[in-house]
């Protein structure tokens, strides 16, 4: 994942984000102060009834009520503290919803080519454990931050305007030393932590790609290896993670011997004093709980700087995923004409760091109610030209136009309900067979979606399932053949009842009967949906040989047009191919 070069720094964003919930983190800090105030306070208080009770004036009553004023105010400062966390924290994790709805809109605009780029596992840790980090970093972090200072700063103030500032100044010279140590410690715990987050991310992939290969995996006999590979990622992944808590681990003893330090000091200088009679043995009592109540600003400080280089440390993985440029974008305004008839211009594609290009020089159109036929070997360029057609990619040279529009000029929502495309590997999901083919139209009744699972002769498959349409496919469900998925996919765009269906090699798993009787559906189809153009790309010529032209592709050129008919004349690629597959299939049937 590159830098971000431009993407607003984790101050900058948090400081926003404080700016719009300034109630929320005024009231909190409110709070802070109050806690501040009161818990400087309560030293400065003992200090006069010990006082007091050294010259014998506090007696009885007088002296149970100054006990009970201790009590009751430090009664206030639990209630505070538990009301400042409330607040701050809702905050904190609106934040934590935001970036996470902000990350997967962001992804959602992204184009196929960006996600080539990306490792799903590591978008996923993204999504959960980094945002987890910022988020922290949004909630105690700041207030924590927060409450240190002003605690380090109000008692700094009580010792030294206070108290004494001889005594405070001497206590305080062991304290840069603690800040030196400080900043050494926060410079590898920013390194120590993005390599756990990076880590996690790696880890995340190795879950994300093992489940989903498992079968793969079993069947190469390398399930072990995979498993030996995923307990070496888990013990990276927690010895980063250690790493980072030994930094972190670090500012716990460099508080502890600054503050040892600042005690004996005090002691010293302090004892002098009283010795002197410069202060009362009251104000050296309190004084050194003043010095005790240091702890907490400096365990604040190591704590802060330890969720702040974290929370940097997740910033700079996830900001350059919110801020990528849209590998896709979607500023047309143009409307769809009447005639949608869909035009190839000297169609040309080349993939990023390919020597030739994918697609050169392609021209072709379909009228509406028209169907064309896609063919030529393995790479020739088929899928590449459905890609195009879907924008997942934009051409180098040439153009597609849809009624006269330039693609690019139609909203991305008016060209996707243009269309119906049928990958050959559909994706199901972990819903009940009727979702999966409602999918592109939710609304659809029962009735409506048997009548496409027919038209896709997948009905009969369906209704031997388990609990029929309502059984649960995809991950969760029964596992369909790749057939039948298939099917159903072809059922599914059938529902959708866009103007342009485009079957991507949709029909290779299916036996050439069930082809058959699929494309007769297509067929009779027309007559009740006229403007319906079909794009079939199939290897099994016989998928194509009714289409009003087919179209054969090499090396992303088109090498021969016509019809069936014209095409076997030509005595070309697709003449020999046929003869080859009729042979063939008389071979199976024998
Ligand atoms: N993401 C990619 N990056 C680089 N090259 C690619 C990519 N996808 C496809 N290609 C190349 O582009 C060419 C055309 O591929 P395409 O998938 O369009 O062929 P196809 O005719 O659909 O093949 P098949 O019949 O096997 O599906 C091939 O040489 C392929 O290796």
């Amino acid at each position: 994942m590159s830098a971000a070069s431009d993407a607003p720094s984790l101050t900058r964003m948090l400081a926003a984000f404080v700016r719009e919930h300034w109630r929320a983190y005024g009231s909190a800090a409110a709070m802070l102060s109050c806690i501040a105030a009161l818990t400087v306070w309560i030293p400065r208080q003992v200090g006069h009834v010990v006082d007091a009770l050294v010259a014998g004036g506090l007696q009885g009553p007088a002296l149970l009520q100054q006990l009970a004023l201790l009590v009751a105010a430090g009664l206030v400062i639990y209630l505070l503290r538990v009301g400042w966390r409330l607040m701050l924290f809702k905050a904190a994790y609106r934040l934590g919803a935001r970036l996470r709805t902000r990350l997967f809109a962001r992804l959602s605009l992204q184009g196929p080519t960006y996600f080539q780029a990306q490792r799903t596992g590591d978008l996923m840790a993204l999504a959960t454990n980094d945002i987890d980090a910022v988020e922290q970093a949004a909630g105690e972090a700041m207030l924590a931050g927060f409450d240190g200072t002003q605690t380090l700063l109000l008692v700094l103030a009580m010792m030294t305007v206070g108290i004494d500032w001889r005594l405070g100044m001497a206590a305080l010279v062991p304290f840069p030393v603690m800040a030196l140590a400080f900043w050494w410690i926060s410079q590898h715990l920013h390194q120590a932590a993005q390599d756990s987050l990076t880590r996690f991310g790696d880890l995340n992939q190795q879950v994300q790609e093992s489940l989903a290969g498992v079968r793969t995996l079993r069947a190469l006999g390398q399930a072990p290896r995979s498993q030996a590979r995923f307990g070496e990622l888990a013990e990276q992944a927690a010895e980063a993670a250690f790493r980072s808590q030994r930094w972190e681990a670090a500012y716990e003893p460099a508080v502890g011997m600054t503050l040892g330090a600042a005690f004996f000091i005090a002691l010293a200088v302090g004892g002098w004093l009283v010795a002197r009679q410069q202060i009362t043995i009251g104000q050296l009592t309190a004084f050194t709980m003043y010095l005790g109540q240091l702890i907490w600003p400096m365990f604040a400080a190591g704590w802060v700087m330890a969720l702040l280089e974290r929370g940097r440390a997740a910033w700079t993985r996830l900001a350059p995923v919110l801020d990528a440029p849209l590998t896709l974008t979607d500023e047309g305004r143009s409307a769809l004409p009447a005639d949608a008839t869909l035009r190839s211009e000297g169609l040309t594609f080349t993939f990023p760091g390919a020597k030739r290009p994918a697609l050169e020089g392609v021209d072709f159109s379909i009228a509406p109610g028209r169907t064309l036929g896609i063919v030529g070997a393995t790479g020739a360029g088929k899928s590449t030209l459905v890609r195009l057609l879907l924008r997942q990619a934009e051409p180098d040279g040439g153009r597609l136009t849809l009624g006269g529009v330039a693609l690019p000029q139609l909203p991305l929502a008016t060209l996707r309900a243009h269309i119906a495309w049928v990958p050959q590997e559909p994706f199901l999901f972990s819903a009940s067979v009727a979702d999966n083919i409602a999918l592109a139209r939710p609304t659809a009744t029962p009735a409506e979606v048997e009548a496409a699972a027919r038209l896709a002769a997948v009905h009969d498959d369906i209704a031997r399932l388990p609990d029929g349409y309502a059984t649960e496919v995809g991950e969760r469900g029964v596992t369909l053949s790749g057939g039948q998925r298939q099917r159903v996919a072809i059922a599914r765009a059938l529902l959708s009842d866009s103007a342009l269906l485009v079957l991507d090699d949709a029909l290779s798993a299916v036996d050439t009967g069930t082809e058959t009787a699929i494309l007769d559906h297509l067929r009779e189809l027309r007559t009740v949906r006229p403007g319906r153009s079909v794009i079939v790309i199939a290897h099994r010529l016989s998928a194509v040989m009714e289409a009003d032209e087919i179209l054969v592709l090499k090396q992303g050129r088109v090498v021969e047009r016509g019809t069936h008919a014209e095409l076997l004349a030509l005595q070309g690629w697709y003449a020999s191919q046929w003869r080859y597959q009729q042979i063939e299939a008389s071979l199976e049937a024998a």
